[in-house]
């Protein structure tokens, strides 16, 4: 199956610092992609160029066969390139479902339809429903966000992603902070989700990157040290010592 989003010679530099340093990456309907590494290995920077947050120093960006490189995020997003971020993005005096169509809004932005009631916008309330059911959170719409428990919290902001339309999802520790339960949520809900979107998986919980991943890449200090399917960087000795440890 072809890529949906391909990475070739991807680098970031900050100063002195080569954050992200000539990384290689597909991303598959079908697989969760997990990017695991040490703190400050360039995980964060490599979801933001991906995501148009952060413009690339070097390297080439495809989405569905297309160059995006040097597109906005804006762009990106509206051809289908979803992102959730390390820290809660909700709006917690807001409904569940309130949330989800502010999503879709902002990634369906009419500005010549300012008159109209953004509540009555069909199309954003469809995503938002459509949403709500994919990320198992229907029977929450009406719900105040702010109540939930972090882990209904975390499902949201996959939700509020799904309700723009995305093909490529970018998730950026979905799981930090949750208990076993939630997490176990929060996998199925990537299980069934990667049937019709690729998705790629940063995080630092080792025993659900094992349990979901398809294909794990290894970063350090900016560069890839392994990619591969998780027995292969299981048996990796450079990822065993450089990482891994125990796992
Ligand atoms: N805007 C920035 N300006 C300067 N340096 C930055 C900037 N963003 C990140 N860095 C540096 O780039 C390196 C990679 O950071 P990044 O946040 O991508 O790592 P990470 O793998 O996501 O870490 P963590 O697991 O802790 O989130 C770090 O040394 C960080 O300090």
């Amino acid at each position: 199956m072809p890529a949906m989003l391909q990475v070739e010679g991807l680098s970031r530099r900050f100063g002195g610092l080569l954050a992200v340093s000539d990384v290689a990456l597909d991303l598959q309907v079908g697989q969760v992609h997990a990017v695991i590494g040490t703190n400050g290995a360039g995980k964060s920077t490599l979801i933001n160029m991906l995501s148009g947050e952060l413009a690339a120093s070097t390297g080439r960006i495809r989405f569905d066969g297309q160059d995006v490189t040097g597109w906005s995020q804006h762009r990106r997003a509206r051809a289908g390139v979803g992102r959730s971020y390390q820290r809660t993005t909700i709006f917690p005096e807001f409904t569940v479902r309130e949330n989800c169509r502010l999503a879709a809004q902002a990634a369906f932005a009419r500005p010549w339809a300012l008159w109209q009631a953004a509540t009555g916008c069909a199309r954003s309330n469809a995503a938002a429903q459509a949403a709500l059911e994919a990320a198992g959170l229907a029977h929450e719409a009406d719900r105040i966000a702010g109540t939930m428990s972090h882990g209904a919290k975390r499902q949201l902001e996959v939700a509020m992603c799904l309700a723009t339309a995305p093909r490529v999802l970018l998730l950026d520790e979905p799981l930090a902070g949750m208990g076993a339960e939630e997490t176990d949520r929060m996998l199925a809900l990537l299980q069934r989700l990667k049937a019709t979107h690729a998705v790629l998986l940063v995080e630092h919980d080792m025993d659900a990157v094992f349990r979901i991943a398809d294909r794990i890449t290894v970063m350090v200090n900016g560069c890839v040290i392994a990619s591969g399917d998780p027995e292969h960087i299981r048996r990796d000795p450079e990822v065993q010592t450089a990482y891994l440890g125990e796992h």
